[in-house]
């Protein structure tokens, strides 16, 4: 159940602020289509048949980044996705913006330019201060309506997702509500039966915290990738170290040592570890070896057949399970095995499953998943993992307290 209005209370025909999350790779100034794109393009094509006239507001990058790009190739690929016009206006709220809102009529499409090119966009703010910028008081007036549609930048207080439920009419577009819904349902233990999450990627400040916050709802964590390896380590094995060129192990026991032995310690019961890791060998194939008196002298990139088959077998004893983080170097198909055959096993169960995490969701393309196949493939990564343990969002907070006229 959501607590927020949604675009179906909109009275049709109305001017739409829409605020999306295209914020995509961008890789020699060229910016990545993503499932983020063709995601919001189902919420403008809703819009559009019900008539209203809508602007989107986005953001792209940082200042200072690579990817800190205009928005104008995104207008391109969103139109695209949607097969029909996107009009960009290199403007967020000056003249330019004001005059493209304004001949703005019912049907049409607006992109403006990149919200963080404005100075009051980006500090963290309270939403009352948000609401007092001048990117909300000069926008907000030129139409009826907000729309907070970018679920995946809603754990940030800025001034386009905050600030403008505030003081306008607000409510959530079928990305925010889809992803809220499915994400928020593990913390409210909607689920018939034991829940599991497979965590893995390379980055131990994601994945600790939702074993710390989660051990009351969750029944299985499989562990798998960098952070798995961590876990080992703390278990007593000699892996988890940086070996050859790696730099990815040792400044993150330096930093979470501790809380690795704790939740190790606190949650043994739950946690599942890796019983053999796989490696590429002198001929460039694939091997495995097992965990048990392994000494690390090269990089492991993925979890062994034995790891991969005992995971499948708690994911089909699942009435939940969530993916946050691959289990191995999917990217490279001699890698992803683990992760491979753990996400099928989500997509041939009936249970109810997750896949997320910025990067790890991209598995499900890359081999011919469908999103289908899941309960939720989600576009979000950071506000994933706070929903996952139980942080509300500021941004969906602001809709929740908004409400339509
Ligand atoms: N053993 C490993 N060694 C190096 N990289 C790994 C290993 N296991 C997984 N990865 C990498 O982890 C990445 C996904 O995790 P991460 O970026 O932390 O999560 P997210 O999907 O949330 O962005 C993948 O790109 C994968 O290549
Ligand atoms: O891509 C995003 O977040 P994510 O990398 O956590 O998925 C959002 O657009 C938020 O961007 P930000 O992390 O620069 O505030």
């Amino acid at each position: 159940m959501t607590t927020f209005r949604t675009i179906d209370d909109l009275e049709p025909g109305q001017r739409l602020l829409v605020r999306i999350d295209v914020n995509a790779a961008v890789e020699d100034g060229t910016v990545k289509d993503s499932r983020r794109f063709a995601r919001h393009a189902e919420t403008i094509r809703e819009l559009l048949a019900d008539d209203h006239a809508v602007a989107l507001l986005a953001h792209q990058g940082r200042p200072g980044r690579d990817t800190f790009v205009s928005l104008e190739q995104h207008a391109d690929i969103l139109a695209d996705h949607l097969d029909h016009p996107v009009e960009f206006v290199a403007d967020t709220y000056g003249e330019d913006a004001l005059a493209a809102i304004d001949d703005l009529e019912s049907g049409d499409v607006l992109l403006l330019e990149n919200v963080r090119m404005c100075d009051e966009e980006l500090p963290e703010e309270p939403p009352d201060a948000k609401a007092e910028t001048d990117l909300v008081r000069t926008l907000a007036p030129a139409f009826d309506a907000y729309v907070g549609d970018a679920y995946s930048a809603a754990h940030r207080s800025h001034a386009s997702i905050v600030g403008f439920p505030r003081v306008m009419d607000a409510c959530a577009g079928r990305v925010m509500e889809r992803e809220y819904t499915a994400i928020t349902a593990v913390r409210d233990r909607e689920f018939d039966g034991p829940v599991t999450m497979i965590l893995g990627g390379t980055k131990a400040e994601d994945v600790i915290p939702i074993i710390e916050r989660l051990d009351d709802v969750v029944d299985r964590f499989c562990l798998g990738g960098v952070v798995g390896e961590l876990f080992l380590r703390a278990d007593g094995h000699d892996v988890g170290y940086d070996v050859g060129e790696t730099s990815l192990f040792d400044h993150q026991w330096d930093d979470h040592r501790d809380r690795l032995e704790r939740s190790l310690n606190a949650y043994r019961d739950r946690l599942r570890l890796p019983s053999d890791l796989a490696y590429e060998d002198d001929d460039g194939e694939r091997a495995e070896v097992v965990v048990e008196g392994l000494e690390k002298d090269r990089p492991f990139l993925d979890v062994g057949s034995e790891t991969a088959d005992r995971y499948v077998d708690v994911v089909e004893d699942s009435a939940a399970a969530f993916v946050k983080g691959s289990l191995g170097v999917f990217e490279d198909e001699r890698f992803a095995k683990g992760t491979v055959a753990v996400v099928s096993a989500m997509a041939d169960s009936d249970c109810f499953t997750v896949v997320g995490g910025g990067d790890t969701a991209r598995v499900v393309e890359l081999y011919d998943f469908d999103d289908d196949d899941f309960s939720r493939v989600t576009v979000a990564g950071g506000a994933y993992v706070r929903a996952l343990t139980g942080d509300s969002l500021v941004g969906v907070e602001v809709l929740e307290e908004g409400s339509l006229k």
